[in-house]
C-alpha cells in the first residue's frame, strides 16, 4: 500500500468509527452517569491514617481527577469507591444508594487499572464480553456489545487477538472497552495512561475526554500526572498526607492555588523567599498592598488584617524580561541560565545575586530578548500576578 493509499485508510477508519461512537453514543448515553458522594471516609492502616475524613461531591456525568503526591491517598481512595478496601469510617453513596458496605461486583463499576489486567488466554473480544457474561447477556447481544465498544475505542480490527498479540496502547483500549461494555454509570481510571509512551499518552488523554463527552458516563480518575488531570478534567481534587487540599476547575487551581503546595505541586512557581512582615497600606485607589523586603502584592480578602509569615509566589510565564517597562513592580537582575526546550526558552535571573527568579518566554518572533549569560537584564510583573500565603499568623 502507498503511503498515499495508506493515510486515506486510515482517514476512513477514522471516520467510520466517529459515526459508530455518535450512534453507540446516543445508545448509551440514556444511561446517565451516577452522582458518587463519599462523606468523612477514612481508612486507618495500624494506627496510620492513610485517608483522612474525605468529603466528596462528585456530580452525575462530571470527569474529576485526584491528584497528589505519591503516598497522598489517592488509590486508597479509589479502591474504596470500588469496593476492593474497606474504609474505617464514613461512607460512600452511588446514584443516591448507600454501598459502603457492598461488595465490588454489585456496585456495577467500570474500572481500568494501570496494569491493563486482560486475561492472557482470552482474545480482545472474549475479555470485553466478560463483564457481560457474568451478568448473562444473551449471544446476539454480546455480540452486539462487543463490536460496538470495540469500534467506539476506535480498535476495530483485533478483536479475535489475544493481549499478548497487541500493543499497550491497543491492551489498554480493550481494558477501557471492558470497562465500559456493560453502560456502568460511573467509571472508575487508576494510572490508566502511566505505562504508555508520552505519544500515546497524549492522543489517549483527548480520546478518552471525547468518550466521557460522548457517554455522559461519572468517571474519577486517579493520577500523580498534573498535565494529565489539567487536561482530561473539569475538576481536580488534590490529596496531601491523606485529606483534599483544594479542589476546582484546572484554570482555578493554576490561577488561584491556596497554598505553596498546590501552587508547587500545579506548574512551575517562583516562591520569593525569606521572613515577610504583612504590613498593610491602603493606597489612594483602593488597594491594600504588602511591602516587606522590598517586595509587593495586593492583600485577598481573606488574608486581611494578618500578622506574622508569608510567602510570595508568582508564576515564571507572567514575568517580563527587558520590556518591562508597562510593568508595576521592576528589578534589576543578572542571567544566570538560559534552557531552550523549543517552544519555551527558560531563563533563571538572579536578583542582587542571591534569589533566583525564573521567567518562561514563548520562542515567538520579537519575544525572545537579546540576553545571554551574565547579561543585566530588567525583569518586572504586575501585582495582580502576585500570591501570598499567609503561613502563620500571630494575632
Ligand atoms: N495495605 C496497606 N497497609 C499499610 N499501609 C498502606 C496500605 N495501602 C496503602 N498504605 C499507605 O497509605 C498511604 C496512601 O497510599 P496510597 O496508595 O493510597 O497513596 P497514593 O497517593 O495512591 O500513592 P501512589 O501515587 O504512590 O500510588 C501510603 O502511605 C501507603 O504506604
Amino acid at each position: 500500500m502507498t503511503s498515499a493509499n495508506a493515510t486515506s485508510h486510515g482517514v476512513v477508519l477514522r471516520e467510520r468509527s466517529r459515526i459508530q461512537l455518535n450512534n453507540t453514543a446516543k445508545e448509551v448515553s440514556e444511561a446517565k452517569g451516577g452522582r458518587v458522594q463519599l462523606s468523612g471516609l477514612s481508612k486507618e492502616y495500624g494506627g496510620f491514617r492513610a485517608v483522612d475524613h474525605v468529603t466528596i461531591d462528585i456530580a452525575a456525568g462530571e470527569f474529576v481527577t485526584v491528584l497528589g503526591p505519591s503516598g497522598s491517598g489517592k488509590t486508597t481512595v479509589l479502591m474504596m469507591i470500588a469496593g476492593l478496601v474497606e474504609p474505617s469510617a464514613g461512607a460512600i453513596t452511588i446514584g443516591g444508594r448507600d454501598v459502603t458496605h457492598l461488595r465490588p461486583q454489585h456496585r456495577n463499576l467500570g474500572v481500568v487499572f494501570q496494569s491493563y489486567a486482560l486475561f492472557p488466554h482470552l482474545t480482545a473480544a472474549e475479555n470485553i464480553a466478560f463483564p457481560l457474561r457474568m451478568r448473562r447477556r444473551g449471544e446476539a447481544e454480546i455480540r452486539q456489545k462487543v463490536e460496538d465498544v470495540l469500534d467506539l475505542v476506535r480498535l476495530p480490527n483485533v478483536a479475535q487477538r489475544l493481549p499478548g498479540q497487541l500493543s499497550g496502547g491497543q491492551q489498554q483500549r480493550v481494558a477501557l472497552a471492558r470497562a465500559l461494555v456493560f453502560d456502568p454509570p460511573v467509571l472508575l481510571l487508576d494510572e490508566p495512561l502511566s505505562a504508555l509512551d508520552k505519544k500515546l499518552r497524549e492522543n489517549m488523554q483527548f480520546e478518552i475526554r471525547e468518550l466521557h463527552r460522548n457517554l455522559g458516563v461519572t468517571v474519577i480518575n486517579v493520577t500523580h500526572d498534573q498535565t494529565e488531570a489539567l487536561v482530561m478534567s473539569d475538576r481536580v481534587i488534590i490529596m496531601q498526607d491523606g485529606r483534599v487540599v483544594q479542589s476546582g476547575s484546572p484554570s482555578e487551581l493554576y490561577e488561584r492555588p491556596k497554598s505553596n503546595f498546590v501552587a508547587d505541586f500545579l506548574g512551575t512557581s517562583n516562591f520569593l523567599k525569606g521572613e515577610l512582615e504583612l504590613q498593610e497600606a491602603q493606597r489612594p485607589d483602593g488597594w491594600s498592598l504588602v511591602t516587606a523586603g522590598g517586595l509587593r502584592c495586593r492583600v485577598p480578602e481573606s488574608a486581611r488584617g494578618s500578622k506574622g509569615r508569608a510567602c510570595l509566589m508568582l508564576r515564571p510565564e507572567r514575568i517580563m524580561l527587558n520590556s518591562a517597562a508597562e510593568m508595576e513592580e521592576r528589578f534589576e537582575g543578572r542571567v544566570a541560565e538560559i534552557a531552550y526546550t523549543g517552544n519555551i526558552i527558560r531563563y533563571r535571573v538572579a536578583l542582587n545575586d542571591q534569589e533566583i527568579v525564573e521567567v518562561t518566554l514563548q520562542n515567538k518572533p520579537g519575544h525572545v530578548p537579546q540576553a545571554s549569560i551574565g547579561s543585566q537584564v530588567t525583569i518586572g510583573w504586575n501585582l495582580e500576578d502576585v500570591h501570598i500565603f499567609v503561613e502563620s499568623t500571630t494575632d
